[in-house]
């Protein structure tokens, strides 16, 4: 089922959770609501559903206004963080109660309930828990069993609010990969919210970035993290050093062939890995040096200092391969030049600095 969101928006009092929102999901897309905390995903989620009314907009789905039809009446499946599964029943009963509860016209034979139960259950691989109760599940084990119930009645669309929200970080990342296999066997139209970028960019084929009830971006993964089209997204996606450069000067510009006439009100943004960094000999006059580093695995994040900062920004993080860290010699406290290979430049009075200034 495809899902179009016209002109939406939200008030609650004088707070304005959704503005003259529009977005378009075609049928079968797995896409990510991800922005801070309050920047209206739920209630997108909610006006989505039918469990919340918009003030203005409508909602399509397979390109009919459903905008005040009942939420029973929208063929949708939902998740939320806290998995309400229903304590006293056993796993195979939760997954078989959106089926026996359905009207006697509809509902399909006791065997037919068993084999679709046990079914789901095999697709989220836990059949063999079938006869157990909530409290006897993990985390993890609770949230599948979760999206097989709302599986069950065979929803056109899945909406999933933080479904991963309330798991300890090594379940949720193995339950990030699994919802993506899932999705690529079912092909059902999902939608979830997160507030984790990471997670975002792990599962999802379209993320839409919201902030205060606005959509800021919409696109790949790879669109948002490498053409992110302002300051708001480039900072909330990944890691990122921010140079204003009123403030901070351009002394980490130098050796970089950028050249900028005006200053005024102009921000860079530059990705660690962006940032080349070379050893100097003792003697060298670079303002920059190595002030400590982490290990990451496969990567070394390094701190460095720019004596010659006014501003903020004292601090610049770049990002090497550990073997290359290993080969460059560097300690702490060495001098260093820093090689910048790509930016993304916000504020600029003309649309794009020259070629030549954000890559090379
Ligand atoms: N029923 C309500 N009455 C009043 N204000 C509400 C109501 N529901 C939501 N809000 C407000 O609307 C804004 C958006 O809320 P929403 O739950 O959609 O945000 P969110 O992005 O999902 O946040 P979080 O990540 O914290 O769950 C918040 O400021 C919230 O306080």
């Amino acid at each position: 089922m495809s899902i179009v969101l016209s002109n939406i928006s939200k008030k609650f009092g004088q707070f304005s959770a959704l503005d003259h929102i529009d977005l378009e999901i075609p049928e079968g897309e797995l896409v990510a609501l991800l922005g801070p905390s309050g920047c209206g995903k739920t209630t997108l989620l909610r006006i989505i559903a039918g469990l919340e009314r918009p003030d203005d907009g409508k909602v399509l789905l397979s390109g009919e206004d459903k905008t005040d039809h009942d939420v029973r009446k929208r063929g949708i499946g939902f998740v939320f963080q806290h998995y309400a599964l229903f304590r006293h029943m056993t796993v195979f009963d939760n997954v078989a109660f959106g089926l026996r509860v359905k009207p006697t016209k509809t509902r399909p034979s006791e065997a037919i309930i068993r084999k679709n139960v046990h079914d789901l259950l095999n697709l989220v691989q836990l059949d063999w828990l079938h006869d157990r109760f909530p409290d006897q599940l993990s985390g993890g084990q609770r949230q599948r069993i979760a999206l097989a119930r709302a599986l069950a009645v065979e929803p056109k669309v899945l909406l999933l609010d933080e479904p991963f929200g309330a798991l300890d970080a090594s379940v949720r990342k193995e339950l990030r990969l699994w919802l993506r296999h899932l999705h690529n066997e079912l092909n059902v139209t999902t939608i979830f919210v997160t507030h984790d970028q990471e997670e975002a960019m792990e599962v999802a084929s379209q993320i839409v970035v919201l902030n205060h009830g606005k959509i800021e971006q919409k696109g790949t993964p790879t669109q948002i993290y490498d053409e992110p089209k302002n300051d708001f997204v480039s900072q909330f996606i990944g890691h990122t050093n921010v140079f204003h450069l009123e403030n901070d000067g351009d002394t980490w510009l130098k050796g970089s062939s950028i050249v900028l006439d005006n200053t005024d009100g102009i921000t860079a943004h530059v990705r660690p890995h962006h940032i080349g960094v070379e050893k100097l000999d003792e003697n060298a006059s670079s303002p920059i040096s190595l002030k400590d580093w982490q290990h990451l695995g496969a990567t070394i994040r390094l701190e460095l200092t720019n004596d010659e900062f006014k501003g903020t920004a004292k601090v610049i993080y770049a990002e090497m391969p550990s073997d290359q860290f290993k080969q460059s010699r560097l300690k702490k406290g060495d001098k260093v030049a820093l090689f910048i290979r790509q930016a993304h430049w916000f504020n600029l009075e003309k649309p794009h600095v020259p070629e030549a200034a954000t890559n090379f």
